[in-house]
């Protein structure tokens, strides 16, 4: 049987721990074999502007995976044209690793707008899709979208824009990000 490996997408501006246990939930409590976080260099719906540089964005998602088995760190949108539209990324996943099938990882926030997304016809009828549970957002409705499905997953109310608002303001970030991810930004300056 291939390995069915799923991806969690984001800018990952920066990685926190909500995005961490909910990848290993999918790791280790579903049909997965593994969870890739994807680190989105430019996503098309947000301005570059307000990023954090993508290369620390991406070193940050891997000390947070270091030493665990079942999660990666996956760059390949840095090697592709930009903005990063994930169909794209998709296509070019299938051609690297043709034994292994994948299925995209989405909050409930976000299905809705899928829609308007690059090919999204074509991205939600060659892919399985897991949507999981967001603080807020109502359950979706899946009728238009066959290999869609709703799971369960634990709801953790924390944000990259949370964590930016703490590292402005001083405060702790403590527990939000893994340690290691807490020493690297720990070396940035947000009050600049
Ligand atoms: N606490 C969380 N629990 C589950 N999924 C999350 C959580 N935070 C973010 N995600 C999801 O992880 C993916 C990557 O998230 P992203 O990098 O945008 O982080 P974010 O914390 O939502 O950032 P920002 O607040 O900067 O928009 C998105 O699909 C997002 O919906
Ligand atoms: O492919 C698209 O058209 C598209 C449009 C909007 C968002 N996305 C992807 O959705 C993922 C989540 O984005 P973010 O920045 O909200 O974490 C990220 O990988 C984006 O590139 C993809």
């Amino acid at each position: 049987m291939s390995r069915r490996v799923g991806l969690l997408f984001g800018s990952f501006n920066p990685v926190h721990t909500g995005h961490l246990i909910l990848a290993e939930y999918f790791a280790t409590r579903t049909d997965l074999d593994e969870v890739w976080l994807v680190v989105t260099p430019h996503n098309p719906f947000k301005a570059a502007g307000g990023l954090l540089p993508e290369a620390e964005r991406l070193r940050w998602v891997e000390l947070a995976v270091a030493g665990n088995p079942h999660l990666r760190a996956e760059a390949i949108e840095f090697e592709l044209p930009r903005p990063s539209y994930t169909v794209a990324t998709l296509d070019a996943l299938r051609l690297r690793h043709p034994g292994t099938e994948f299925v995209l990882l989405m909050g409930a926030d976000n299905l809705p707008g899928v829609p308007q997304w690059h090919n999204a016809h074509r991205l939600l009828a060659e892919t399985d899709t897991y949507v999981y549970p967001r603080p807020g957002a109502p359950a979706p409705h899946l009728a238009a979208f066959p290999r869609v499905q709703l799971l369960e997953a634990p709801l953790l109310d924390i944000s990259g824009t949370y964590i930016r608002e703490c590292l402005r303001a001083g405060y702790s970030i403590r527990y939000l990000v893994p340690p290691a991810v807490e020493a690297a930004l720990a070396t940035i300056d947000f009050q600049a």
